[in-house]
């Protein structure tokens, strides 16, 4: 089976310092794949290669197939950032926001009625709905995070890239969300997240990468550590017994 994503081989540079060291990193159509590490990581940088924000200084990038820099199908792809404001200073309603997250679907970049659905239905998924002609300036910091994801959403994407989805979110609006995720992905949608722990979301998750100083140290199943085991950074250096799997700071 083809991978909607393939990095082979990746090393990044920024400002002369090397942040990814030749890294290999594949998802597969309907996964859910998160990308774990320690603050510094790479794990950002990374993302940023796929969505063709940061140049490669080695190794490539396909993208369903074809070479990153020949990949024009940006319609098949929902990209949220790491949290950042959706209005830039600008008033937009939540409505507009994640309008603008259906253009990349349409022709001469007008809204028809099926488009106008699509919206619609992205905005319920996240639970926005009773706010859609809200500003987003009123927004807490986790609705924010929705309207994000609402807007990468509202392209009926095949494949979702997301940068820490659930950092600032509280836990209400991350059981929306991960309940959103799980409609994609029953939908048949392909995932790759930037995760600092998996929280909600764990049940979701099929395969896990860690990442460590710009290399890849695991790949395989997700750590099932719970509690502060699952925290990145937590060493875990306590006796185990023989029935329990030994994860040597496998986030750290
Ligand atoms: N514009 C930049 N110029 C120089 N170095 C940078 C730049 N952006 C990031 N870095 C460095 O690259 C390394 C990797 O950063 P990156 O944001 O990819 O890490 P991360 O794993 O996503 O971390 P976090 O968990 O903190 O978000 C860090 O050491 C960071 O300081």
């Amino acid at each position: 089976m083809q991978p909607v994503i393939s990095l082979t081989k990746v090393s990044a540079e920024l400002g002369a310092r090397p942040v990814l060291r030749g890294i290999d990193l594949a998802v597969y159509p309907g996964e859910v794949v998160a990308l774990l590490g320690a603050n510094g990581s790479g794990k950002s940088t990374a993302i940023r290669t796929i969505i063709g924000q940061v140049p490669l200084s080695g190794g490539s990038v396909e993208l369903f197939g074809t070479a990153r820099r020949r990949f024009r199908d940006w319609g098949r792809v929902g990209y949220v950032p790491q949290r950042t404001t959706a209005a830039g200073g600008v008033p937009a309603t939540i409505r507009e926001v994640v309008s603008s997250g259906r253009l990349s679907r349409t022709r001469f970049k007008i809204l028809r009625k099926a488009d106008r659905e699509a919206v619609d239905r992205a905005i319920d998924a996240v639970g926005l709905a009773d706010r859609a002609k809200d500003s987003v300036d009123a927004l807490s910091g986790g609705q924010h995070q929705r309207v994000l994801i609402a807007r990468a959403l509202a392209a009926e994407p095949e494949l979702l890239i997301m940068d820490e989805p659930m950092a600032g979110v509280d836990i209400e609006s991350q059981e929306i969300l991960a309940a959103t995720l799980r409609e994609q992905v029953a939908a048949g949608a392909s995932v790759l997240l930037v995760l600092h722990e998996l929280g909600p979301l764990e049940p979701l998750i099929d395969r896990a990468v860690v990442l460590r100083d710009g290399c890849v140290v695991h790949d395989g199943p997700p750590p099932r550590a719970v509690g502060q085991h699952a925290l990145p950074g937590h060493d875990h250096v306590h006796p185990h017994t023989a029935a329990e799997p030994v994860r040597t700071g496998l986030l750290s």
